[in-house]
């Protein structure tokens, strides 16, 4: 069993790293013999889609997700998700139909709804997306410009564009892979606007696959990114879809145009925050990745001397090789944890709301949005430091690291850019603090905010960092609240205020999402230790410790501010910090190798199992087209006369 799952009680999934017939890996079909990176734009998407409806059968095979399973199962989710990096060095181009369509059909369709689509959609008989953000709006949906209006004499909805910034963009498999679609429209009866409501639309005739008449779609170009997922644009002429196929969950309209109003408008963002929470534990995932292929390398890897008389080492005996990798190790474990303990909210929250308690929506949605967002920062910057780590090599196509940067820097733009989401989580903070000043109590995770007492003396422990986050975040509130009350005082608006302060507002969200997640990760470790084996009880506390102390060096301005730390303190925290790196230095590779991953889910020349690092970037660097032929025609063309003054 993996360090993961043990960790968090996982069910294991057989991904060792060992060879096994009769699973999904094994079917060698799923694999490229051309490395996609030497594939037009066009060919890559006709390869990826070959391989996703082979990846999809075997899927379902393998899982039995079809019908009657629950497809909002986190761990089933993780699963797909570490499968397709074997499969798929960006995403596929159905990663959306399970990522939004399926969760969104589920999330805001009515029983007799989710009965009919959500069974064709499991099956896969229907492909679908999710398609909100437009060409003028991706961050204010209230802008959408989409308009979905009601026709009460033929029991109709028109969904039309009227402007090109209307035109979707971004969905993925939009472009020429989906059939169906749900959109996001702000809905009109009787030229009443009611806000913007779930569609679920067909977009193509599901036996030609050409666009339904009234539907213009394509696709939207190359991207840094996620080139085979087929992002899309598409727009709508006047086109008309049945009454039953807006998502009634929540907000209805009745045949005769009666619009019946939902227990929160809020509601339909419901699918985004789903996102967000499965978006954490997709990190965790690309940050494990990212780990085991520096850290394997940094073991095979020999260059320079520590002592002239000595062989050159491993660069992982380098100190600062140390620095910049275990704390990626340390990382992965903390999102993996913290995405956990995140679902079990989640879930939690849904199942309140099922029986109509919307109390949690709020601090849900704030936690999704800074877990999201730290995640998805702190992530995409590790597996570029782990690619700066792997020197000239980590450059290569062929190591798999520049692919998973991409995949990482796009989620910190997706379902919600970052910045836009530690402002919502900021507004939670602002408000929380408005209320704990009156007295109120304020929600679990925000509670700590209005701890009044005196600045403790600093402590260099667990517990020490941990009380020093909290105090820096509830500094960075009081502040931005103090700003924006002075503001509003001169005569500033709240909203002038709001963005006048919003820099500290970011900050201060960031600092609250530190806390949480340190605290998270130390608690959630406390409690799995104790059913764990001494030997690994002390090394996974050794990575909270060194994430603890990481995160304290690398915020020492704010808790100099905050706190009472002082200098001896901030030299023995130093101190801590470099022993912790030569205690974990020699089980660095064992962890990485127990996070699980099997060669074919790296897809690394620099980071498989067996160390044939050398003979890997060779055999990979062969299958360059160029290298087919020892002189390649342009030479005849161009060189040659160039060269003889001819050209
Ligand atoms: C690695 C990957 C793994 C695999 C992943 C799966 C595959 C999927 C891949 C995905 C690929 C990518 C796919 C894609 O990218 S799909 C497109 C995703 N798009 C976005 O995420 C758009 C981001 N924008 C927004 O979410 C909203 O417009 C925001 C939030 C910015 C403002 O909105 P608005 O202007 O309307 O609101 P307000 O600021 O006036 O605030 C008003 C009130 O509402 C509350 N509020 C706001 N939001 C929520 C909420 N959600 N639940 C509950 N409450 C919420 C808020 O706290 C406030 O409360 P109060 O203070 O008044 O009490
Ligand atoms: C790879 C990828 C896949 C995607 N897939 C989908 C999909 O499947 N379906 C879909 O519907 N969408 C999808 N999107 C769209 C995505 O959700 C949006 O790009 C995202 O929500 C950001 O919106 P935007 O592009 O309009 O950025 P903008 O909002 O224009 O952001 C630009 C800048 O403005 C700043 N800004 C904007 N508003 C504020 C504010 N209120 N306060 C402070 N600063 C602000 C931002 O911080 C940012 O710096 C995808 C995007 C990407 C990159």
């Amino acid at each position: 069993m993996g360090l993961v799952d043990q960790l968090v009680n996982q069910p294991h999934y057989t991904l060792v790293n060992q060879p096994r017939e009769n699973d999904i890996l094994s079917h060698k079909e799923l694999f490229d013999s051309i490395p996609e990176e030497y594939l037009s734009h066009k060919e890559k998407y006709e390869n990826a889609i070959r391989k996703t409806v082979l990846y999809y059968r075997l899927m379902q095979k393998y899982q039995n997700y079809k019908e009657g399973s629950t497809i909002l199962d986190e761990t089933r989710a993780n699963y797909r998700n570490l499968v397709s990096f074997a499969v798929f060095k960006d995403y596929p181009p159905l990663m959306l139909h399970n990522g939004m369509f399926i969760p969104a059909i589920a999330g805001q369709g009515t029983p007799e709804q989710q009965k009919h689509w959500l069974k064709r959609a499991k099956n896969m008989e229907i492909l679908g997306t999710y398609a909100q953000t437009e060409l003028g709006h991706g961050t204010f949906i209230r802008g959408l410009e989409t308009t979905a209006e009601y026709d009460p004499s033929t029991e109709e909805f028109v969904l039309h564009s009227p402007t090109l910034t209307s035109y979707k963009w971004w969905p993925g498999g939009l472009g020429h892979t989906v059939n169906y679609c749900v959109v996001m429209a702000q809905l009109y009866i009787r030229g009443r606007h009611h806000g913007m409501q779930p569609f679920l639309v067909q977009l193509r005739d599901e036996a030609t696959h050409m666009p339904l008449p009234g539907v213009k779609l394509g696709e939207i170009g190359a991207k840094l990114g996620l080139s085979t997922v087929n992002n899309g644009f598409l727009a709508f002429e006047h086109h008309r879809i049945p009454r039953d196929r807006m998502l009634m969950k929540n907000a209805q309209v009745l045949k005769d145009g009666t619009f019946v109003a939902g227990p929160s408008s809020k509601l339909a963002y419901g699918t985004m925050i789903y996102v967000r929470v499965i978006i954490v534990n997709g990190m965790a995932n690309l940050m494990a990745k990212a780990a085991t292929i520096a850290v394997r390398y940094s073991a095979v890897r020999r260059q320079s001397q520590i002592k002239p008389s000595e062989p050159e080492c491993q660069i992982l005996d380098y100190v600062t090789q140390q620095h910049k990798l275990l704390i990626c190790i340390a990382t992965s474990l903390a999102f993996s944890t913290c995405a956990r303990w995140l679902w079990d909210v989640y879930t939690g929250v849904m199942g309140q709301m099922e029986s109509g308690n919307m109390d949690h929506l709020p601090e849900l949605h704030a936690l999704a949005c800074s877990l999201k967002v730290v995640s998805t920062m702190d992530v995409s910057g590790l597996v570029e430091r782990c690619r700066l780590a792997c020197g000239g090599h980590g450059f290569m196509h062929s190591s798999n690291l520049p692919y998973t940067y991409g995949l990482a820097t796009a989620a910190c733009t997706y379902e919600g850019e970052n910045t836009v989401l530690l402002l919502q989580t900021a507004r939670s903070l602002v408000k929380a603090w408005q209320k704990g000043s009156k007295g109120k109590p304020l929600s679990p995770t925000e509670a700590y905010l209005m701890d009044k007492s005196p600045v403790p003396k600093w402590e260099n422990t667990l517990d020490g960092i941990i009380a020093g986050f909290r105090r820096v975040s509830a500094g960075k509130v009081q502040d931005c609240v103090s700003k924006i009350d002075k503001l509003v005082k001169m005569g500033t608006s709240y909203e002038d205020a709001w963005n006048q302060t919003s820099v500290r507002l970011v900050a201060a969200s960031e600092a609250h999402s530190r806390a949480v997640i340190l605290a998270t990760f130390r608690s959630e470790v406390s409690r799995a230790a104790a059913a764990l084996s001494p030997p690994l009880s002390r090394v996974l506390h050794q990575l909270v410790h060194l994430y603890c102390v990481y995160w304290a060096l690398e915020r020492l301005g704010d808790l100099l501010l905050y706190t009472s730390i002082a200098e001896r303190d901030v030299q023995e925290l130093q101190q801590q910090y470099e022993d912790l790196l030569q205690k974990i230095r020699p089980n660095a590779v064992g962890l990485v190798d127990a996070f699980d991953l099997r060669d074919e889910i790296l897809n690394s020349t620099l980071g498989a199992y067996d160390g044939r690092v050398y003979e890997r970037l060779m055999e990979e660097a062969l299958k360059s087209p160029l290298n087919a032929e020892p002189v390649n025609q342009s030479f005849h063309q161009y060189l040659k006369p160039f060269m003889h003054g001819k050209l």
